[in-house]
Order: C-alpha cells, then structure tokens, then sequence
C-alpha cells in the first residue's frame, strides 16, 4: 500500500477533525493496541516498562500498557503528570484495571529499568518543540542507557526528542531499536541521521475515515505496484523505433566514463536505441551503444538536430565547463529531457519546460537553491518542492532516499542499499530516466519509477556485490529489477 507523509501539523488537523467527530479516543484506543501488538510479536519476553509524557504520546503509552496487561504481560508504567485530557482519561482506566503509575523519574527509571524486557518509549511525539527540557534530557540520557546495556527500545510515532520533521541529528534523543508510527510516515523516519535513531520502523495507518490523511499529507510513499502501474507497456509489434530513441549529451576528456555509463544505463532500461554524443572518445562499454563523436558543440548542436531529434536527451553527465551552453541550446528543442551533473545550473532556472527532469545531489541542489547542503538534507522534502518551483518540470533530488517533486506531487523513494554510494550511479539513473522519458512516460512518471528501479537493480545487485557495488552492476540488474516491479502490476 502507498504510504502518506504527514508533517506534526497536518497530524494536528488530523487530530482536531477525530475530536471534532467524538472519534479521537477511538483512534488513540486503535493506536495503542496496534503498538501493544508490535511488543507483542517483536519483544515477547520479560517484564514491559512504559514510559509516558504528558501528552497524547503518553495517553497511547497508557493504552499500550493497558492492552498488555490484558494480555497478561507484566507492566510497570512510569508518567508525567497528563495534561492532554485523553492521556488524563486512559491513566484513569488503567488504574480501573489494576495498573500502577508511578511518578517518571531517572531513580524509578534505572531501577525498574534493570529487570525489564523491553522498553517502550512514550515521552514526546509529533508535539515535541526543541530544545529539549533539562530534566526530559536527564531521562532520556538514562533511558539510553538502559538500552546500551541490553534493553531493547520501541519508540511510539517517533522517538522521544526527534524533531519529527527534520532530519537533523537531534541531540539528546532516544535510540529506538523499533518505532511504531501511527497514521503516516514521519520525515524524521525517513532521511538521515535522524532516521538510523528510529531502528525498524513499521507504519500504522490507524481506521481513520477514508480521506483525511491523505488530505493532510504532503508527500507519499509509493509502493511497488504504484510504481508498476506507471511503467510503459509494449505490444508484440513493438520494435526498436517505438522503444525509444534515447540520445546521450555529454563526456569530456577525463570524465567520458559518466556518458557512457548512462548510455548503458539507457538500453537497460528498455530504450530502443541509444547515442552517446560526446567530444570526447566514448569508451566502448558495450557494443549495442552508437557513439558519435563532435568536434565541438556550436557545429555539432544545429547538426544534430537538422538531422532529427530523438524521443528524449539526458545530459551534463561528465559533459564539463560548456554544459550550460549546451544546456540552453538543447531545451530549445523542446523535448523531454534530463538534465544531470554539470548541466544542474542556476542560470537555467526558468528555461526548462514541463517535460524537464532535473536530478540534483544534494550538494548540486544547494547550489541551485544558494544554500548550504545541510540546509537540503536537513528537510530534502521541502528542498525538493523548492527546486521543483526554481526549475520547474520534475526534480528528482537524489539521496537514500531520493524524492520526487513534479508540479502538486512529492514522493519518497523506497529501498536501495548503501552500497550505491559510488561514483557513476547518478548517471546510470540519467540513462534509465532518459529511457523512460523516451519509451512515453512523463517526466513525472518518469522520475517516480526510475528512482524505484534503480534502487530495486541496487539491492539485487548488492546482494551479490555488498558495498563493492558499482554502477555497471546495477545496469546489469535493471532488467530483472524490472520484471520485479512489473509482477506487482495491476492487472491492465
Ligand atoms: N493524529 C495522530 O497521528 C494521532 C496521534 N497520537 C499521538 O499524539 C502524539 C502527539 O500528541 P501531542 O500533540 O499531545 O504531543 P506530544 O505528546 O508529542 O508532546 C506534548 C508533550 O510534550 C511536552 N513537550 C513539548 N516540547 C517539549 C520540550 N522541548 N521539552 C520537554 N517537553 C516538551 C509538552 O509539554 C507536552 O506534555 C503523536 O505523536 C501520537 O503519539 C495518537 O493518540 C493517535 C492519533
């Protein structure tokens, strides 16, 4: 299923619309017995220490511990005074039933810490606002410690101190060995440092009526059959003139290896006929790629297109200090056409058109938005969105996860492997982009299911290759990763 991204204010609407509706208990109930059930089949062992807060990240915590007692567990609850009334309200319950609260303090916490099986972290969710209290600090510091010394930690929404829409290190925060997310994904699940704090995490969608998060989200996380659907699909007459004809602008003396790996990347990603037009000598990568070429780009630009354009272009990639020109004088064509590497420049904000697909690092996305990097990777959703409206067309800002901005649609990448940090699989992706731009899918669709490829080609091929991978290993699953996708296809 496709996943919705909510950030804390769209939770909050959420929110206010359930209790608006009398539904907003019913919903923490849901939740809380969804997160019990996670302890459940994750940490089934052992004496269960919950942790609350005083909002309604505590409130779930007090349902969770109810719904485990239920289930015969042994729970011992430490809690902040409850100042969200439904938190107020489940406390009430739970003493109903037989559960003791004690007061959360760092003493009671190491003490009932030491016997525990698992911990559940119930402190801060989506209302967090840093910094950080001291005394909230102080706990999560001993909570941390707890788990360093062998008690797993499973974090309710986020963990306690994460930012939930930032992916910035957060500093003090909880480690979390699992987090249960409740209704949508979280950026502080998905990017950087703040991620590797959430340990495994599972999303809950909760039974809200149909429509209100997908309202309040933002973004989304296509799954594979999403992404299936938007694949092009071929008849039995199809040959290599309606496959695609893909060419490929780019290479200079000392980095031509970048052309000819997205040419490759190209014709794995189904396109009918590949060139790599370069002023360069193209390495001959595989035989099936034409090359061709130039002496330089003013004779070669009017040349080429007297001659006749192809159905896409990728370039930039290793095209060097004339990319820009080169750039302005291949949007003119009109086109669909990505744009990589040293063709990702700010004097060419604003001369794309809607079939452009712009594929930024984050470094390269900085320097398009005049910003620093840590700015982009701190929130790459809302950096994706701004370069989408610097640049138009479709933006594909790459990064584990890569996201997609087009005109009204943000996605998130799924998948991948760490072992695709390695020179040259940034224009294996130009080529594969190319190849669906080529083979009729928008820049948009496009950009949504070449990420997925490449990622999926990724984790094949780093199941061979580990972090030795490279890029012509994941060319070399493209085909396969591709069969993946498809048996997840709706049936036409
Ligand atoms: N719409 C949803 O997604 C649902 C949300 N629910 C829960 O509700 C949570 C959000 O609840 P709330 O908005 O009440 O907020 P939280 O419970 O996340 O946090 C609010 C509490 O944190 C304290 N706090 C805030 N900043 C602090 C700081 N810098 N230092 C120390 N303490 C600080 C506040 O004083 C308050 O007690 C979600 O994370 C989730 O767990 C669930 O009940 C189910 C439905």
């Amino acid at each position: 299923m496709s996943e919705f991204i909510l950030s804390p204010e769209g939770a909050r609407r959420v929110d206010a619309r359930l209790e608006r509706a009398g539904l907003l208990d019913l919903t923490m109930e849901e939740a809380g017995r969804a997160v019990a059930d996670a302890v459940q089949a994750s940490f089934p062992d052992g004496p269960v220490l919950v942790l609350a807060g005083g909002g309604a990240n505590g409130g779930d915590a007090l349902v969770v511990a109810r719904q485990l007692l239920a289930l015969g567990r042994t729970v011992r609850v430490l809690a902040q005074p409850g100042k969200h009334p439904l938190t107020r309200l489940n406390r009430r319950r739970l003493r109903a039933v037989g559960g003791e609260v004690r007061p959360l303090q760092v003493a009671a916490l190491r003490r009932a810490a030491a016997s525990a099986g698992v911990l559940v972290d119930g402190l801060l969710g989506t209302g967090f606002v840093p910094p950080l209290r001291p005394a909230l600090a102080e706990l999560i510091g001993a909570l941390n410690a707890t788990r360093r010394a062998g008690v797993p930690v499973l974090s309710i929404d986020v963990p306690s101190g994460v930012e939930a829409a930032s992916a910035q290190e957060p500093e003090p925060s909880v480690r979390a060995d699992v987090t249960v997310t409740l209704m949508g994904l979280k950026t502080a699940l998905l990017f950087g440092e703040a991620a590797t704090r959430a340990g495994r995490v599972t999303l809950v969608p909760l039974r809200v009526p149909p429509g209100w998060v997908r309202e309040e989200a933002f973004a989304t996380r296509p799954d594979d059959a999403a992404v299936a659907a938007r694949l092009p699909v071929r008849t039995s007459g199809a040959h290599k003139g309606t496959a695609g004809r893909v060419w490929i602008v780019g290479g200079h003396p000392g980095t031509v290896g970048a052309a000819a790996l997205a040419g490759l990347g190209a014709l794995r990603a189904g396109a009918g006929l590949v060139t790599v037009h370069s002023l360069a000598e193209v390495p001959l990568v595989t035989p099936e790629l034409m090359v061709q070429r130039h002496v330089d780009w003013d004779q070669a630009l009017p040349a080429l297109r007297a001659v006749g354009l192809p159905d896409a272009v990728a370039l930039g990639m290793g095209l060097g200090p004339e990319a820009v020109r080169v750039a302005r004088e291949v949007l003119t064509w009109g086109i669909p056409t990505v744009l990589d590497a040293d063709a990702l420049h700010p004097e060419l904000a604003g001369q794309g058109h809607p079939e452009c697909l712009w594929t930024p690092h984050p470094g390269e996305a900085a320097r398009l938005l005049g910003t620093r990097t840590a700015d982009v990777t701190r929130d790459p959703l809302a950096a994706a969105r701004r370069l989408q409206t610097l640049l138009g067309g479709t933006v594909v800002l790459k990064g584990g996860p890569s996201v997609v901005a087009s005109a009204g649609a943000l996605s998130v990448s799924r998948g991948g492997h760490p072992g695709m940090a390695s020179g040259g699989m940034g224009d294996t992706l130009s080529g594969i982009l190319a190849a669906l731009l080529g083979q009729g899918l928008s820049a948009a669709d496009a950009g949504v299911a070449g990420v997925r490829l490449h990622a999926r080609a990724g984790e094949r091929a780093a199941s061979t290759h580990g972090y030795g991978l490279i890029a012509t290993d994941v060319s070399d699953q493209l085909g396969a990763a591709w069969l993946d996708l498809a048996a997840d296809a709706p049936p036409p």
